[in-house]
């Protein structure tokens, strides 16, 4: 070799490692669009292995390559903001044809990974969306009910004042957390704010994460590549957050998420990156979360059973929904409209008598709405005179109640835990228990069987399942 040619060979191996150490992807392409040269950076940030991609052409693994135009057009691009579709990465690319003697030899690309910027400017953008809302929200001095309310029904000022936080985040594509005991309508809230935010946050997907086992959460939620592990089906899954790409994902029940599942669901909330299991690589999303529970979650957070970082995530924008307990004016409103709701179910015309109004005041209705709704659907179905009266109650509304009633304080506003609705509350749950068993015995154990005997969702009957602790009982007859 002579000494010309050393020297080149040596200033070659140099730029090929002052490349390699720079923090810019860097590609290099012949004429043909194959790949002849890519750095460390390029690797990290498009999240590829070096031998499938090296000589590989570039028209063949990304077609819609920005640096293919500029082989096509023989032209620059100066500061591009593209999308890499195969890896949903943004980059902003600067690309220059090499050209020798009027002749195109190839183009080499340097770009800067733009997703980091990309999700902080949506979160800004989302942080000014939100304080502008807000702003509005605070200038309309009385609140009115907006239409896609309508099937909401409350007057009372903490409900109302949760529909308003409800209007006032629709709009903006903030995460939104909502706290609730069950059955306070924390489900309805979340509809309402869908109503509103409407097809821009569209497709919507459900997942109750008390319903999934821990085992399958992680490919529920990012699903799997194909043949990533014994069992998984050959054409891979796709997970609920990438379904949900572009719209909206309701988390039910978030506080039964497993821990290790927290960490990455804090993952998707600050940069939308979510990894398939089996993947080498991660894919962005773009998605809204609206997270449920009615747990509380702070106290988690200091028993060590949910992630801090996570919570305080969460916690942007809370929506606290009140029991029934404390919010009495509702009961009468709620009831009249279930009346109205069950009379067109079943074809009647029944009105609530004076007494059993007054009595449907006096129950702690620890069940919250959901126990007032299916009181009403029981008393219409049973009520054989036109007016609804105490005895058409359900028999724990008519006595168990009223006796844990005459215990209780007369102000409407009852602070927990009371003993004796704590008992009651007992008395509840091992009734409810004993009503699943009786159907799953019935069903053979069949659990879509015993949900419709017990004329439940399959979202409550999981609930329940869980909460009764099912998973270690065999039901045949
Ligand atoms: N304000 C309301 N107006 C009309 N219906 C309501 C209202 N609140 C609750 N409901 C009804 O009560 C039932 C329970 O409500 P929902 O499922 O939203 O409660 P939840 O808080 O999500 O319960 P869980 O925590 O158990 O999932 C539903 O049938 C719902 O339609």
């Amino acid at each position: 070799m002579t000494e010309s040619q050393k020297l080149k060979s040596i200033t070659q191996q140099l730029m090929m490692e002052a490349l390699d150490s720079v923090r810019d992807g860097v590609v290099i392409v012949d004429s043909n669009s194959r790949i002849i040269y890519l750095n460390d950076a390029y690797l990290r940030i498009l999240q590829v292995r070096r031998e499938k991609a090296l000589n590989k052409l570039m028209s063949e693994i990304e077609p819609d390559a920005i640096i293919l135009d500029s082989l096509r057009d023989k032209k620059p691009r100066v500061n591009a903001l593209v999308q890499v579709k195969s890896r949903s990465k943004r980059i902003l690319a600067n690309i220059t044809p090499i050209i020798s003697d009027n002749i195109l030899i190839g183009a080499i690309s340097v770009f800067k990974d733009m997703t980091e910027v990309y999700m902080i400017s949506r979160e800004l953008k989302n942080t000014q969306r939100l304080s502008k809302s807000i702003f509005n929200a605070v200038s309309v001095e009385n609140m009115t009910i907006p239409p896609e309310f309508s099937h909401v029904i409350g007057r009372d000022e903490k409900f109302l004042h949760c529909l308003q936080l409800a209007k006032t985040v629709a709009p903006t594509d903030a995460t939104v957390l909502i706290e609730g005991e069950s059955g306070t309508g924390k489900e309805v809230i979340v509809n309402a704010i869908l109503s509103i935010s409407g097809p821009r946050r569209q497709p919507f997907v459900n997942l109750n994460c008390s319903a999934i086992p821990e085992s399958l959460f992680e490919s529920e939620l990012f699903g799997y590549t194909s043949g990533s592990f014994t069992g998984a089906s050959k054409n891979g899954k796709i997970g609920k957050f990438e379904l949900a790409h572009k719209g909206t994902i309701f988390l039910d029940e978030i506080g039964e998420m497993p821990l290790f599942m927290q960490s990455k669901l804090l993952r998707v909330l600050q940069s939308g990156e979510i990894q398939k299991i089996g993947s080498d690589y991660a894919d962005v999303v773009d998605v809204r979360v609206i997270a449920a529970t009615n747990r509380d979650l702070k106290q988690m957070v200091q028993e060590g059973k949910f992630r801090e970082d996570l919570y305080f995530r969460l916690n942007t924008f809370k929506i606290v929904i009140p029991p029934l307990r404390e919010r009495r004016g509702d009961i009468l409103l709620l009831a009249e409209y279930f009346i109205r709701k069950f009379n067109d179910k079943y074809g009647k015309q029944v009105y609530l008598g004076k007494e059993a109004a007054g009595h449907l005041q006096k129950v702690p209705w620890l069940g919250n709405v959901r126990q007032l709704e299916s009181c009403i659907e029981y008393a219409v179905i049973v009520c054989k005179t036109r007016q609804l009266q105490i005895q058409d109650l359900p028999e724990d509304i008519q006595n168990g109640i009223s006796e844990a009633m005459e215990t209780l304080p007369k102000t409407s506003q009852i602070s927990i835990p009371l003993r004796p609705a704590q008992r009651l509350k007992n008395d509840i749950q091992n009734m409810e228990r004993e009503q699943m068993r009786q159907a799953l015995l019935e069903a053979d154990g069949n659990k879509t069987k015993a949900m419709d005997l017990l004329g439940i969702s399959r979202r409550t009957f999981y609930k329940k399942w869980k909460l009764y602790g099912f998973d270690n009982e065999i039901y045949t007859k």
